[in-house]
This record gives structure tokens, C-alpha cells and sequence, in this order.
């Protein structure tokens, strides 16, 4: 990586307004290539609410999010449509894998959305599959998994078409050790490997204590974690959260 790299992912002043609730209040937060950043912050900080606007999914009722220095409210449906489908992956905390098909078909979808077809799609799939302890069940329905497979299955899918930014809200949340290891280097190993920036939101310690920086939600606010160097100045953080 270049010293000064440019931001893959950045958000200016981001709200995000609930009614007459502000859940996310005035967000800043900047992304480089190939690094993996941590969210902490106690349930109903925002941590899901900032997420969801970085990754596209949710407006922002003020603020402005870009990335590569494109903001998306300058795009179209269209092109946020394919943004989100072909440089992004999701493990988001509701699910969204569709039950009656395979655990490979699942964890292959980005590709098959891209075009590929099913055997190389599927063959792209296996060995993401094998790293999260998956290979054996890629046959079976998701229906027929537990909780904590499926969310192996979700990481696949997230991770199958080697997307710019990863997303994961809890990833490792439904997981034994073992497992969450296992989650947790695949992401370590995208983004040392791939470049690929990787945003995690995240209750585990374990899990945060790997990231290269931290920042920490309160309130919806949300701030660099102590000691934590700026993507900006290469500074220290004088304080975590106020
Ligand atoms: N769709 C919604 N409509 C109304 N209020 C919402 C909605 N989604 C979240 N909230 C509220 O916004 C606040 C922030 O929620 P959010 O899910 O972003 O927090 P979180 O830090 O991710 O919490 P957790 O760690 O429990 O997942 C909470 O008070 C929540 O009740």
C-alpha cells in the first residue's frame, strides 16, 4: 500500500433520524484500502444504523457518504444497485439468505448476479466454504442449518466475488472460538491479500482487538478509540469517545 492512500469508503457529518429520534449523530469515518476497521459501542449506539448508510442500504437524513470519492446521492438507482452488488459484501444481522436454495448456491449468488455460470460459480465458492468449516454441507439447505452456519454461509457470500468493502454487522456472533477465528482470518487475509477494506461491527473483543483501527459509538457519536492513529494525520486519538 502507498503511504497516503485514498480513501476506498467516506462519510462526512452523517445523521441518521428515526422520527424524532437522531440515532446516528454527525459521523465521520474514513476507510483505506486493505485495512480492517472496528465499530464497538453498546446496543442502540447506532452501530447498525452508520452501517447500513455506509453500505448503501440506508439514506442518510444528513451527511454524505462516497465511495472512491463518488457520493451516493450524486448516483443513480442503477448505479448504486450495481455499487452494492458487485464491490460490496454484507454479512448483515438478519440473514437475508434465501432458505430453500444450497448452502453453495447461497455462497455463490454474488457471482451467478454477475453472470457467471453455475459450475464456476459454485467451484469459486468451495474453497471460501472449506476455510469456514462449510464444505461438507454445501449441498444442503440453508433451512436445515443451525444459526452459527448460516452465518458461516453469510461470511462465504460475502467474500465469494472479492468485493472492495466487506460490511459485518456481528459476524462472529453466533460463533464458537474456533469458528470466529476462522471468520476473523478470512478477513485478515482479504485484506492483507486483496486490499479489500473490512468493517466490522463488533461486541467481541477478541474479534476488535485484531483490527488496525477502532472507533467507538456512544449515544450515536462516534469517535477514533484511544490511541488509535488517524487514516488523516497518522496522530494518535487524544481521547476515545466523549
Ligand atoms: N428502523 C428503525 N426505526 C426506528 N428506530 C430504530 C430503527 N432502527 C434502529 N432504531 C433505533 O435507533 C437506535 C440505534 O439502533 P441501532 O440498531 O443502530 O444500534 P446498535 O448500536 O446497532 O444496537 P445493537 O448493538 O443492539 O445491534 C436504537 O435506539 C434503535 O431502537
Amino acid at each position: 500500500m502507498s503511504p497516503n492512500p485514498a480513501p476506498v469508503l467516506r462519510a462526512k457529518g452523517v445523521d441518521v433520524r428515526y422520527g424524532a429520534q437522531l440515532a446516528v449523530q454527525g459521523a465521520d469515518l474514513t476507510l483505506l484500502p486493505g485495512e480492517v476497521v472496528a465499530v464497538t459501542g453498546s446496543s442502540g449506539s447506532g452501530k447498525s444504523s452508520l452501517l447500513h448508510c455506509l453500505a448503501g442500504v440506508l439514506a442518510p437524513s444528513a451527511g454524505s457518504v462516497s465511495f472512491e470519492g463518488r457520493e451516493y446521492g450524486a448516483l443513480g438507482d442503477e448505479e448504486l444497485s450495481a455499487l452494492r452488488r458487485e464491490r460490496f459484501g454484507y454479512v448483515f444481522q438478519h440473514g437475508e439468505l434465501l432458505p430453500e436454495l444450497t448452502v453453495e448456491e447461497n455462497a455463490s449468488l454474488p457471482l451467478r448476479l454477475a453472470g457467471q455460470r453455475k459450475g464456476p460459480a459454485h467451484r469459486a465458492a468451495t474453497p471460501v466454504l472449506e476455510r469456514l468449516g462449510m464444505g461438507e454441507f454445501a449441498e444442503r439447505r440453508v433451512s436445515q442449518l443451525s444459526g452459527g452456519q448460516a452465518q458461516r454461509v453469510a461470511v462465504a457470500r460475502a467474500l465469494v466475488h472479492q468485493p472492495a468493502v466487506v460490511f459485518a454487522d456481528e459476524p462472529t456472533g453466533a460463533l464458537d472460538s474456533v469458528n470466529a477465528a476462522a471468520v476473523l482470518d478470512e478477513f485478515l487475509t482479504l485484506a492483507r491479500d486483496r486490499g479489500t477494506a473490512v468493517l466490522l461491527v463488533t461486541h467481541d473483543e477478541g474479534v476488535a482487538s485484531h483490527a488496525d483501527r477502532r472507533y467507538v459509538m456512544r449515544d450515536g457519536r462516534i469517535s477514533l478509540g484511544r490511541g488509535v492513529p488517524s487514516p488523516a494525520t497518522g496522530e494518535p486519538a487524544s481521547r476515545s469517545a466523549s
